[in-house]
Parts: C-alpha cells; sequence; structure tokens
C-alpha cells in the first residue's frame, strides 16, 4: 500500500462535531484519563491498526524525515484528532503516522508540542506518548535538534542521551503536576533510569557499525523559546550539560510514569557560545538546515535500532 493521508471524516466524541475531517475546537483535559480513551479511540476508528504499534518515535525539529521513511504509512493530521493542539513550530509537519519501518509497526509522532507554543501546558505537551502508550507502545525512541556544549561536539554529530536535567520540571512546570488519576501512573515517578541502559548500548552498537559518530552526554531542557545566552550556556557547562533544547524531557517523564522504555538522542545543529564578547547568532534556519542535512542519516540509525529493538 502507499503512503496514505486519512482526511475522512469522523466523530470525535470529546464535546465535538465533524466537520470535513477537522475536528472543532474541543474541550480536552489533558489531565483526564476519561477524555485521553477518547482521543485513543478517535485514533483508533481513523486507522487500521494492522498489528500493535509497540515502538513509538518522536520527530525533532526538521527530523521529519525519519517520518518519511516509513513504509505503508497512514498519516493522520493532528487537526484530524481531538483533543491534539496544532503545531506551528516550522520544521514539525504535525502528523502522527502508522507503519512499517525496520520491519516492524510504529507509529511516529512527525513533529510535537512544545511548552512554549500558544496555549500550552506540560501534560498537553505530553499528552502524545500517553497516546501512544495506551495503543501499546513499550518503546520510545525521542529525538530532537539541540545547541553543543561540549568542546568535542561537532556541528552535525549526534548525541545518545544519558541523562537529562528537566529545568522546567525542576521549577514546577511538569507534565505530572496537577491531579494524578492513577491510572496515569504513580504520583510520585522515580526517574534514576530515564534512558534505558539496554537500548543505549544497542545504540552505540548501531553507531559502530554503520559508522556513525556517536557521542553520549545530558541533555538540558529550558522552556525557550529564546536561545540561551553565553551567560547561561556557562551556566549548563558548569552543572554538567552537554546539549542543550526546549522539549523531550516532559516527554520522557510522561513515558517512565506509564513503563515506557525509552531510547533519546540528540542532532547538534549548533555549536552553544559562551563568549558574550564574540557573539554569535543562533537560528532556527540554521538548526533546520542542519537536520535536513542530516535527515538520511539519522533516518538509516533510528531504522537500524528498530531493527535490532
Ligand atoms: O523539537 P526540538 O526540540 O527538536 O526543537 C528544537 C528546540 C526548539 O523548539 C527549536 C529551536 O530551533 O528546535
Ligand atoms: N539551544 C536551545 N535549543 C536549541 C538549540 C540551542 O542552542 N539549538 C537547537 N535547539
Amino acid at each position: 500500500m502507499s503512503n496514505t493521508a486519512l482526511t475522512n471524516g469522523h466523530t470525535n466524541g470529546i464535546n465535538g462535531t465533524t466537520q470535513n475531517g477537522v475536528h472543532d475546537k474541543v474541550d480536552f483535559d489533558p489531565r483526564s484519563y476519561d477524555d485521553l480513551i477518547m482521543l485513543t479511540e478517535s485514533v483508533r476508528r481513523q486507522v487500521d491498526l494492522k498489528e500493535v504499534p509497540t515502538i513509538g518515535i518522536i520527530c525533532g525539529s526538521g527530523l521529519g524525515k525519519i517520518g518519511d521513511c516509513i513504509k505503508d504509512a497512514q498519516i493522520l493530521p493532528f487537526k484530524q484528532i481531538p483533543g491534539f493542539p496544532t503545531t506551528h513550530v516550522i520544521g514539525h509537519k504535525g502528523n502522527l503516522i502508522f507503519g512499517y519501518l525496520g520491519g516492524k509497526f510504529v507509529v511516529c509522532l512527525q513533529g510535537r508540542f512544545h511548552p512554549y507554543e500558544h496555549g500550552m501546558d506540560l501534560a498537553l505537551c505530553a499528552t502524545p506518548v500517553r497516546l501512544m502508550h495506551q495503543l501499546g507502545v513499550k518503546n520510545l525512541i525521542v529525538s530532537n535538534a539541540a545547541g553543543g556544549v561540549n568542546p568535542k561536539f561537532n556541528y552535525g554529530d549526534l548525541m545518545l542521551i544519558k541523562d537529562h536535567i528537566f529545568m522546567p520540571g525542576l521549577c514546577g512546570f511538569s507534565p505530572l503536576v496537577g491531579v494524578n488519576d492513577p491510572r496515569f501512573g504513580p504520583r510520585f515517578v522515580s526517574i534514576h533510569d530515564a534512558y534505558d541502559r539496554q537500548l543505549r548500548q544497542l545504540a552505540q552498537n548501531v553507531a559502530k557499525d554503520l559508522k556513525i559518530v556517536l557521542h553520549e552526554g545530558t541533555y538540558v531542557m529550558s522552556g525557550g523559546p529564546q536561545y540561551e545566552t553565553p551567560a547561561e550556556v556557562v551556566f549548563f557547562k558548569t552543572v554538567g550539560a552537554d546539549a542543550l533544547g526546549m522539549s523531550t524531557c516532559h516527554e520522557v517523564t510522561v513515558a517512565r510514569q506509564c513503563g515506557i522504555r525509552v531510547f533519546g538522542f540528540s542532532l547538534i545543529t549548533n555549536i552553544a557560545n559562551t563568549d558574550a564578547d564574540n557573539s554569535v547568532e543562533v537560528t532556527h534556519e540554521e538548526v533546520l538546515e542542519a537536520a535536513r542535512e542530516a535527515g538520511d542519516h539519522a533516518c538509516t540509525f533510528v531504522t537500524e535500532i528498530i531493527s535490532r529493538v
């Protein structure tokens, strides 16, 4: 079957009506388990789930190519998913894709929600992970574009995420804040083993076989959307950062709450500057350009990892 965009009308079941396959604005509560079940049912109705997708993928900025590599793809635009906001960040297409990658049936978020986008809260940003869990995902591959802080990193390198520092989460902006329905998972979650050691080892083996440069390090998520000042870069470097970004940690936190194993990697799209007297401008365009250049590379890497999971 060729790639299919699913454009049929649907009934969303969450206080909304159907109009040309696009849901009206619905009153979705990201902390309501019942709303999540209705959202999941809507997705199930719109796709032909040939198998249980046990592997989930989240594409970072400009890394949508990974989604384009999926075979027999069924493409569900976010606007057809009741409760899903629309992503407005350039480089995030806004599709949920089902199909085959590395010989496995996968579900892929081709575009993600960032806390700095309009009307977001962290629980809403992480709702796709809860949806994936409902659909049967056991292993999640998260990717992002990030600024390199570790002096050994070069533009275009990949960094396997070994651990993270979730700045918004440390300041009380966690997806787990607020009412917690125990059906989502425990109230208090231990994030001591966020990035699965076995999956990291597997990725190292894949990188070696494919002759891909793969560093390992700590990813820091700040709230964005502004990039860091040189002093902030120095601060993050001092506390152990290897790469800086604006996403991922909220998704990983929710994944761990519901018991999903996580593998994460960053594409180094720019080198973060530490010298205010030698200022270097960072732009989203250069981030996207770096991601575009690395698209095939990232796709091969992810495909090979999936085939060995
Ligand atoms: O979705 P990711 O984390 O890959 O996006 C990065 C962080 C910002 O959203 C944007 C900045 O260029 O790219
Ligand atoms: N900082 C934060 N987020 C980013 C960067 C950066 O330098 N590059 C890509 N996303």
